[in-house]
């Protein structure tokens, strides 16, 4: 029912009442038909409702009116993470009052006062406590033509009544909305933990306005507004600092517990917290509503409605099940009456027992609410998921690709060498210094990070950049321009052999000497030869050795794709104990042996800084983007970013899932055991409708606790 629309004014509102699939139906039917609504997206989990719409046609203010009077009035202002109240919730409400009238039904009952006051007691209980599960019963039944549990269990309650049970009809009623309301405080906890983020974001921000300094609500916050972090504060939304040094604690967005120094030019983020000494001066580039913290909050809400494929699965199956449990308790109570003339009252009564017993309610929740406690843990830490499914395939990657340029290696190279060729090339280069003068004239213009160490270089030793013309880049190899009328290149040696088709003898052992070091060699000349070369060497990343060797622990194979020359990915390769060097490659070539590793090994993590790499990224099973704070495309396009630029919290990522998916395993396991053993027993009868709904409700609370053991992980 949802139309896409290119234009149209986004309204983005947390709702209270809303925390089933079943509230976002009741939502969506009412919201139907509303002029100049384009689009409505509704996240449960997140009890948030994203709408669309003409902006001509209809205005925030009818909207709201038309949630609230749907009965799920939206929340104002800003929305913090508050503890959950469950005396507020109507359905722990009911199930408590229902649980009273079930009480005094049975002393009642005790204290031998007639019969029907303690019937009509537990009548009362039924009706209490099955309100909810009863209406959403009939209106699932009557607009979604589907048979859920809630059917089942409204139907066993109301047949054990019928057959002058009401103790028992009453004590199911009882249990089973409890065990809802309890889904319902879970889902508040898991929500409450991923908005808890936001709360390490002030409220308050001091702003500089003409030249005065003022307090003003973080909301207000503009961008390029100038604000001012003191020691000890928070930052309040994304900026760059113009005055002031301190250390910052970015544990909050990043999920590692370092100080970084910040000095003026250096990005802060929103939640991130001024550790040191000194006051800074942000000026902010983003407001509070669209800042790095905000984004990963909206994206995990988001992730957390994304299924995984066996959480599909499991709704599937659970559509067709239901139903054939509520076909198979009526054939069980009717067969052996007529066929066998066995009573009708033992086989109504195992019916009923049996559909109880088999309502997979245990089973259906263990992945959600597994995952979505995952998906939460994970953003706490710095690593955004972006869907139950990623769980999944984290859980099962077996070989990790690691691109080389900023993801093994800092990505911040640093010349090493300069060194001229011995015949100079008919004296057009006399010294080191000319040299660097030419390649920094013709980097200045190429975004490569070899090409701005070039030029960082240039700036330190005093060279003065040549002025070119015509400049051109040469992919994955190099650059060219001319240079007093003559076409000067600066490259790989292979664009030297291959392209040009020159021989680089006079400075071959000097290039292998130097790659061997692990060092990336440019050479700089034009179609005669080289001139000279400029060696560059780019830093490990310091914890870059150990991750890896966290990796194989975990029995994944490690790969590294950089289109750098074999020698000098080899050289990195060794120091940090990568298992497969793929080099020279291309960015199509990377995406080629993406595709490669993913057929022979079947799933595959790719991880790159995910701008340049994107298309390899795309390409993996999971795409991981690293050091994604602060780059909204890596923050969009990847399917896991870690926010941190440290591959450890790529070895967290790996640990987390395959513990979700241990845990999301266990409880299925146990639900289905359940399930089958209450259903043996109820068919033999020897179970009673009381001990099949402990039985059941028992094992879905173990579920829902196991499950949010991932809370804290
Ligand atoms: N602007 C440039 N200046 C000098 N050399 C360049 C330039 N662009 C590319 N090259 C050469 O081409 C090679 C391949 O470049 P490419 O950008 O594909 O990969 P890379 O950045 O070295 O490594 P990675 O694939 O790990 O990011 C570089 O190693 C370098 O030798
Ligand atoms: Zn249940």
């Amino acid at each position: 029912m949802a139309t896409t629309a290119k234009r149209g004014k986004e309204l983005e509102l947390y709702v209270t009442n809303l925390d089933c699939e079943h509230d976002a139906g009741v939502i969506e039917r009412g919201l139907d038909g509303v002029p100049g609504l384009l689009e409505v997206r509704i996240y449960p989990k997140a009890a948030k409702v994203v709408l669309t719409y003409d902006p001509e046609r209809t205005s925030d203010e009818t909207l709201k009116e038309r949630l609230q009077a749907l009965g799920f009035p939206p929340q104002r202002g800003r929305v913090l993470a508050e503890p959950p109240k469950p005396w507020r919730n109507p359905k722990v409400l009911t199930s408590a009052a229902s649980g009273v009238l079930l009480l005094v039904g049975w002393l009642v009952g005790l204290a031998g006062v007639p019969e029907p006051v303690s019937t009509g007691l537990y009548l009362v209980a039924i009706v209490t406590g099955g309100y909810f599960f009863g209406r959403e019963a009939i209106e699932e039944l009557i607009f979604e033509r589907a048979i859920g549990i809630e059917l089942l269990m409204s139907t066993a309650a109301v047949v054990a009544t019928a057959m002058g049970q009401a103790a028992e009809g009453a004590m199911l009623v009882f249990l089973y909305s409890i065990s809802e309301a309890a889904e319902g405080y879970t889902e508040d906890k898991t929500r409450s933990a991923i908005r808890a983020l936001m709360d390490l974001a002030p409220k308050m921000a001091l702003v500089r306005r003409d030249g005065r300094e003022v307090e003003i609500p973080v909301e207000e916050l503009a961008v390029d507004d100038v604000f001012i972090v003191r020691p000890g504060q928070a930052v309040a939304t994304d900026g760059v600092v113009l005055v002031g040094e301190s250390s910052v604690n970015q544990a909050p967005v990043t999920g590692e517990s370092v100080h970084v120094e910040k000095g003026p030019g250096d990005t802060v983020f929103a939640g991130t917290i001024n550790a040191g000494e000194g006051a800074l001066e942000v000026r902010a580039t983003k407001t509070f509503a669209d800042n790095t913290i905000a984004r990963i909050i909206q994206m995990v809400e988001e992730a957390q409605e994304r299924k995984g494929k066996s959480q599909r699965f499991i709704e599937r199956f659970g559509r067709r099940y239901s139903p054939a449990v509520l076909l198979f308790g009526v054939l069980l109570a009717v067969v052996p009456p007529l066929a066998f003339g066995a009573p009708w009252e033992t086989w109504i009564t195992r019916a009923t027992v049996f559909i109880v017993a088999a309502a997979p309610c245990a089973l259906v929740i263990s992945i959600p609410i597994t995952l979505v406690a995952a998906l939460g843990t994970a953003a706490r830490n710095g690593v955004l998921i972006k869907g139950g499914v990623y769980v999944e395939e984290l859980a099962k990657v077996r070989v990790v690709a690691l691109d080389k340029t900023g993801t093994i290696t800092r990505g911040e190279p640093e010349v090493t060498d300069v060194l001229l060729c011995p015949d100079g090339v008919a004296g057009r280069i006399s010294s080191s210094d000319e040299l660097v003068a030419v390649a920094a004239g013709i980097e200045r213009r190429s975004e490569h990070p070899l090409a701005r160490a070039i030029v960082r270089y240039a700036e330190a030793t005093g060279a003065r950049p040549t002025e070119p013309a015509e400049f051109r880049a040469l992919p994955g190899a190099g650059a060219m321009a001319r240079l007093d009328g003559a076409t000067v290149y600066i490259g790989s040696p292979d664009l030297f052999q291959s392209r040009l088709g020159v021989a680089v003898d006079a400075v071959r052992e000097e290039i292998e000497r130097l790659q061997g070091e692990g060092k990336t060699v440019v050479l700089v000349g034009d179609e005669r030869g080289p001139w000279g070369l400029v060696a560059i060497r780019d830093t490990i990343r310091p914890n870059a050795r150990q991750a890896i060797a966290a990796l194989h622990e975990l029995g994944v194979k490690v790969a590294m794709l950089t289109g750098d020359n074999a020698r000098t990915a080899h050289a990195i390769a060794r120091e940090v104990g990568i298992d497969e060097v793929y080099a020279d490659l291309k960015p199509e070539d990377k995406v080629a042996k993406v595709r490669e590793l993913a057929q022979q090994h079947g799933h595959v993590a790719m991880v790159g800084d995910g701008v340049n790499d994107a298309p390899a990224l795309a390409e993996a099973t999971v795409g991981v983007a690293m050091g994604a704070a602060g780059t909204d495309v890596a923050l969009e396009t990847a399917d896991v970013a870690l926010m941190a630029d440290d591959l450890e919290k790529l070895v967290y990522a790996l640990r987390l899932a395959r513990r979700t998916q241990g845990v999301v395993n266990q409880n299925l396991a146990l639900s289905a055991a359940v399930i089958g053993a209450l259903v043996v027993g109820a068919i033999a009868g020897v179970f009673t409708l009381p001990i099949a709904v402990l039985g059941h409700e028992i094992s879905e609370f173990v579920v829902i606790a196991s499950g949010l053991r991932m809370l804290r992980s």
